[in-house]
């Protein structure tokens, strides 16, 4: 839309051009007689204020200038005289001073698109810009003999060296007539590279024409872009995303798609069994078996405090039935061998449920109190309720798991107590091995999907924000996709991307709007308007390079 903007303002020039030539030239008269010039200086007037209007940028426009010149000239008219830039001048300061009332706003586009400027030498690319650089002035000095137009193309090939777009270089031979256009370039493509998901079809600007599909009842429009949009996993904090969106609205679509771009290891927790990625390892949850008391490279008292911590948030279990639970745990890896302070007892075949709940029986026959058997009492059917076969022993290895591409299917675990407990130990498993390996560069994505089926037990969630908090020295990064937002919040301070797509809830779209617009009552207006209308597909999200937001269609 920006394109065909620039593209249809140089051919009201064009037109402007040929006008002026056939009505009002007269080769004959030394000077252009009154009417000529009166309407020359109201169509450079006009032209200032059209073009402000257009682009939201004073840069942009007085760029036009020189874009006008040339073209005038074509046709044997010379605005580089005081007049006509007079004339220009006061048109743009008009749109300016009255625009800027009106908004109570200085805006300049090109400014705030100084901010996402990446200077990055391609020396392909360069050389290229260079060879058509030299040509184009090698024509305008030699063969056109125009000094003004050799010194548009070296403005332009400056500009384009920030543009770093080697397919705009042919635009050096037009010289002044593309150096607005290329201008506008200048920090519009955003990052180059990372992870490919889509096309930027809009940046949420202040601006006076909607230019997009997408209109919103705020000051802050939708202008579009015609930038390719990358997850930057290297110049982030941390290589964490969360994906949200209502049921439908392409959220698995896109975890897939990030997936696939990645060229990353990747390992998926598929609670639905959506996911299929060619070249992974699906594995059928129901089928495998993993004991929670393996220690995992851990202490035992560190496991026993995990185990018991989980089973209390997945029962609700009192303090003190925790706390009997933490000791029977450690007392059962005592029994097999397994001791606090000899770690090399702890590569030692570990414990089972089953082993705690036979401790249990025989503490249950030798304890004197009935206060000491009731506390037992209280916590044998919850053991009792573990003692399953997907928990008596561990058939997989977490190792061999992380390094292949595999998805885990849950969807024939029908018992969630028995998924979330495979979950959570996967997982906890997963940081034992990133404490293990400790390697620093990113090399695997762990996608949770249906993410509060995890979040919304506290053991899982303070599991999750570990990971997140500490996956990056490690090299993971962790995708956590959700329909909610509520489960997710503590999440976000480590995450490089909160990606939103279509949402119905409006406590939800009042917090994401709050979240991505910050204070702005504008900017939060045009993206709660937005939020409530997103297609499937659209992602809207922060770019963070740019500092703006920005809509995505995901490929
Ligand atoms: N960008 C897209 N382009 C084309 N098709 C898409 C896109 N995004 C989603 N779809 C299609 O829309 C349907 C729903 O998408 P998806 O399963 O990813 O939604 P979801 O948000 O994960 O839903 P749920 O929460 O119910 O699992 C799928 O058939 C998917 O192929």
């Amino acid at each position: 839309m920006q394109d065909i903007r620039h593209l249809a303002f140089s051919i009201v020039i064009l037109l402007e051009g040929i006008v002026a030539r056939f009505y009002f030239y007269h080769p004959s008269s030394l000077y252009y007689d009154v009417l000529d010039s009166l309407f020359l200086i109201f169509v450079v007037f006009a032209d200032a204020i059209i073009s402000y209007i257009l682009f939201s940028s004073i840069v942009i426009s007085l760029a036009y200038l020189l874009s006008i010149v040339v073209i005038f000239s074509i046709f044997n008219f010379n605005i580089l005289s005081f007049t006509y830039v007079a004339s220009y001048f006061a048109g743009d300061s008009i749109s300016f001073f009255f625009i800027s009332l009106i908004r109570r706003r200085v805006d300049e586009s090109f400014v705030s698109q100084l901010s996402s400027i990446r200077l990055k030498i391609n020396y392909i690319n360069t050389i290229i810009l260079a060879i058509i650089f030299v040509l184009s002035v090698f024509l305008d000095l030699l063969i056109i003999h125009n000094v003004f137009l050799a010194i548009g193309g070296i403005f332009s090939f400056l500009v384009l060296l920030f543009v770093s777009e080697v397919e705009y270089s042919p635009l050096l031979f037009l010289s002044w007539v593309s150096f607005p256009y290329l201008l506008s370039q200048i920090g519009a493509s955003g990052s180059r590279s990372g992870i490919y998901i889509g096309n930027v079809v809009g940046v949420l600007r202040r601006s006076i024409i909607n230019s997009s599909r997408i209109t919103t009842n705020s000051v802050y429009k939708w202008v579009s872009s015609r930038s390719k949009f990358y997850l930057d996993m290297h110049n982030n904090k941390n290589f964490n995303m969360i994906i949200l969106g209502t049921s439908g609205s392409g959220k698995s679509h896109l975890a897939k798609n990030i997936i696939s771009n990645s060229k990353l290891g990747f390992l998926i927790f598929d609670i639905h069994g959506e996911y299929n990625i060619r070249d992974a390892e699906v594995i059928d949850a129901s089928r495998i078996s993993i004991n929670p008391l393996s220690l995992f490279g851990q202490s035992p008292r560190q496991r026993a405090l995990e185990v018991a911590y989980m089973i209390r948030s997945l029962f609700n279990l009192g303090n003190l039935q925790t706390i009997d639970l933490y000791n029977l745990i450690l007392e059962t890896y005592e029994d097999k061998g397994i001791y606090e302070d000899d770690e090399k007892t702890w590569i030692n075949k570990p414990p089972n449920f089953r082993d705690v709940l036979v401790l249990v029986e025989k503490k249950k026959r030798i304890v004197n109190t009935t206060q000491e058997i009731n506390r037992l009492e209280s916590i044998s059917p919850y053991i009792s309720f573990l003692v399953s076969n997907t928990f008596m022993d561990t058939s997989i290895d977490i190792f061999d798991i992380l390094n292949k591409n595999v998805i885990i299917n849950f969807s024939k675990v029908t018992i969630p107590e028995i998924k979330y407990i495979i979950i959570e130990t996967l997982l906890a498993s997963i940081q034992s091995y990133m404490y293990l390996t400790g390697q620093s560069d990113l090399r695997k994505i762990v996608v949770i999907d249906e993410a509060p089926f995890i979040l919304s037990k506290e053991s899982g969630e303070q599991l999750v924000e570990r990971l997140f908090a500490e996956g990056r020295k490690f090299g993971f990064g962790f995708m956590v996709i959700s329909q909610t937002a509520e489960y997710v919040k503590k999440l976000i301070p480590n995450s490089s991307y909160v990606l939103v797509l279509s949402m119905v809830d409006p406590n939800e779209i009042e917090y994401l709007s709050k979240l991505l617009g910050g204070q702005d009552v504008e900017i939060y207006k045009a993206i709660y308007n937005t939020l409530q209308r997103l297609d499937r597909g659209l992602i809207m999200t922060r770019d963070i390079l740019r500092n703006e937001i920005i809509l995505v269609r995901s490929n």
